[in-house]
């Protein structure tokens, strides 16, 4: 059995992971041994010639890997410089026989000045904190994290640059910026979560063997979004199938001044394999669309009454409320009308229920049709904080734990964009993506992603999966243009994306 290569694992997974491999008989001393040993090997690979290895090591476990690296790295030959926080003699466990087994004489950290920015300086195997982390960084280590930053010495962290949580991937008072991180059988949250993704650099996972069916049973409900999540709810098309049955998805547009952000939904949804895709649209509108619009068909819908009259038509298989929509009471109306179908709700239909987000969620509690539970929510931050102030504002949330929240209490999947968004489930399943080249900053990228999603729904694939292949394929489209991509571009290539994901 093999670890897929999207299993993420918070550190108290992965430390149960740990107590479990010993309970199994097999010697933390010697995941230890191993740890280490692929550190070194990696700091080689790296760096085959180097004058001076610098390994500084914690009081932890952490530390102990650093005491194995350095003992490797000198019987290989490389002149080491060791450091360590804390009184060595206080190690205990594994960390203290790593420590015993390295008869390397070490200085306390305070000792170390940090010589980088030039060819022949120093490497530094970063091994003072990793899972551990418990505080913030203070006093003398947070002043050596930021000399050795400043120095711009090539750092390689063991299991994650120091500072960082591994499970939120928050910044804890200042943290190292690797160039290389090795970590152990599975990443962490911390690794794909910004600000520590950036500051991880190129992320190697080394199996230290712990079987992979201990590590599977310690995993979460948590994994990197990808393909192999929702590959096989995937809509495929078939010989047999007519327009009809790959589904009709509505997008609803603003007025006359604002009908570009529904129109790129709709083509986004086109593109993305609906049958059908209709904008609906308020009578003043009509005919700056006509005059926009070819595939894409037109509907005159200007109120409540208008709406509900075209809710009858169960052919109608998913509905985009929001992009160019308006902020208001008619917004609110749609959206509660529409609470019931397939329905991705973005932009303004998102920030029309700041005052009173509560009304939205007992919409979306109240089960009816066979569309039940089939809602998607896509907030960026700041519409985020609108629905839901309370968990935006809880700093002992990461974003995987506020997206999670705002879904149970929602009712709907939660996409929680951004360059690290997270999707989750109110069931508590949440991947996190990191697949989105930053390009896709840009006006209109967001109406894009919506089109996509409100297609795949329309095309029957369940929410949790429409929302995060939505995401995956959004962020696959934007790496295939890279810089200087439009939102307009963004629309031509997904095809491309869609056609590398149906032919692998
Ligand atoms: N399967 C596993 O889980 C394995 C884990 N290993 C290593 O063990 C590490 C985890 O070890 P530990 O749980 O001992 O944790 P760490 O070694 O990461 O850190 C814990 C130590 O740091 C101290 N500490 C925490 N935050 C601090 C702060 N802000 N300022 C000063 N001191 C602070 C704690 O008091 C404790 O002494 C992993 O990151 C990995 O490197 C490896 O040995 C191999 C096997
Ligand atoms: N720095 C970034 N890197 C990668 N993706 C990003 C970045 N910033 C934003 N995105 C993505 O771009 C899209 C922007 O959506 P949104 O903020 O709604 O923009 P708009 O309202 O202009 O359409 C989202 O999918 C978001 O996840
Ligand atoms: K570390």
């Amino acid at each position: 059995m093999l670890i897929p290569s999207h299993t993420l694992l918070a550190p108290d997974e992965m430390a149960e992971a740990d107590r479990r491999a010993a309970l199994s008989g097999l010697s933390s001393y010697g995941l230890m041994e191993q740890a280490g040993r692929a550190v070194a090997a990696e700091v080689l690979r790296h760096f085959p010639v180097l004058e001076r290895a610098v390994v500084l090591c914690g009081p932890g476990n952490n530390g102990g890997d650093g005491y194995v690296a350095a003992r490797v790295l000198a019987e290989s030959g490389v002149p080491v410089a060791l450091f360590y926080l804390g009184d060595p003699d206080r190690l205990k466990g594994d960390a203290e026989r790593a420590h015993r087994n390295c008869k390397i004489n070490g200085a306390p950290l305070s000792a170390y000045r940090p010589d980088g920015g030039k060819a022949d300086g120093d490497v530094v195997i970063d091994a003072l904190f990793g899972a551990g982390l418990a505080r913030p960084l203070e006093g003398e280590v947070k002043a050596l994290v930021e000399a050795v930053n400043e120095a711009e010495c090539p750092v390689v962290a063991v299991d994650l640059p120091s500072g960082i949580d591994g499970r939120t991937g928050r910044v804890m008072g200042a943290a190292l910026r690797a160039q290389h991180t090795i970590t152990f059988m599975a990443r962490k949250p911390g690794h794909l979560l910004l600000p520590g993704r950036d500051l991880c650099g190129h992320v190697t996972v080394t199996d230290i063997g712990i079987p992979a069916r201990i590590v599977a049973a310690c995993a979460g409900r948590l994994a990197e979004n990808g393909p192999a999540v929702w590959q096989a709810s995937l809509p495929r098309p078939e010989t047999a199938q007519h327009k009809f049955v790959r589904g009709h998805l509505m997008v609803f547009s603003g007025g006359p001044s604002a009908t570009g952000a529904g129109r790129l939904s709709a083509a986004a949804g086109l593109r993305t394999g609906a049958g059908l895709v209709t904008i609906a649209a308020p009578g003043n509108a009509l005919s700056v669309l006509a005059t926009q619009l070819t595939a894409v068909m037109l509907k005159r819908i200007d109120d409540l009454d208008g709406l509900e009259g075209v809710l009858e038509d169960k052919r109608l298989t998913a509905f985009v409320l929001g992009p160019g929509f308006g902020i208001g009471e008619r917004a609110r109306a749609f959206a509660l009308a529409l609470s019931g179908r397939a329905l991705v709700l973005d932009a303004d239909g998102i920030s029309s229920f700041s005052e009173d987000p509560q009304s939205l969620f007992d919409a979306f509690r109240q089960e009816r049709g066979e569309e039940q539970g089939q809602r998607v929510l896509t907030p960026h931050e700041g519409e985020f904080a609108r629905l839901f102030a309370d968990i935006a504002g809880d700093r002992s949330l990461g974003k995987v734990e506020k997206a999670r929240a705002a879904a149970s209490r929602a009712n709907a999947v939660i996409v929680y964009k951004g360059a690290d968004t997270v999707i989750a489930a109110p069931d508590g399943r949440a991947l996190i993506n990191a697949n989105a080249p930053p390009w896709l900053a840009t006006a209109g990228s967001g109406d894009v992603l919506a089109g996509i999603i409100g297609a795949l729904l329309a095309q029957k694939m369940p929410a949790f999966e429409a929302a995060a292949a939505g995401v995956w394929l959004h962020g696959d489209a934007g790496g295939r243009l890279g810089a200087g991509l439009t939102a307009e571009d963004l629309v031509g290539a997904i095809g491309p994306a869609l056609a590398g994901l149906l032919a692998g």
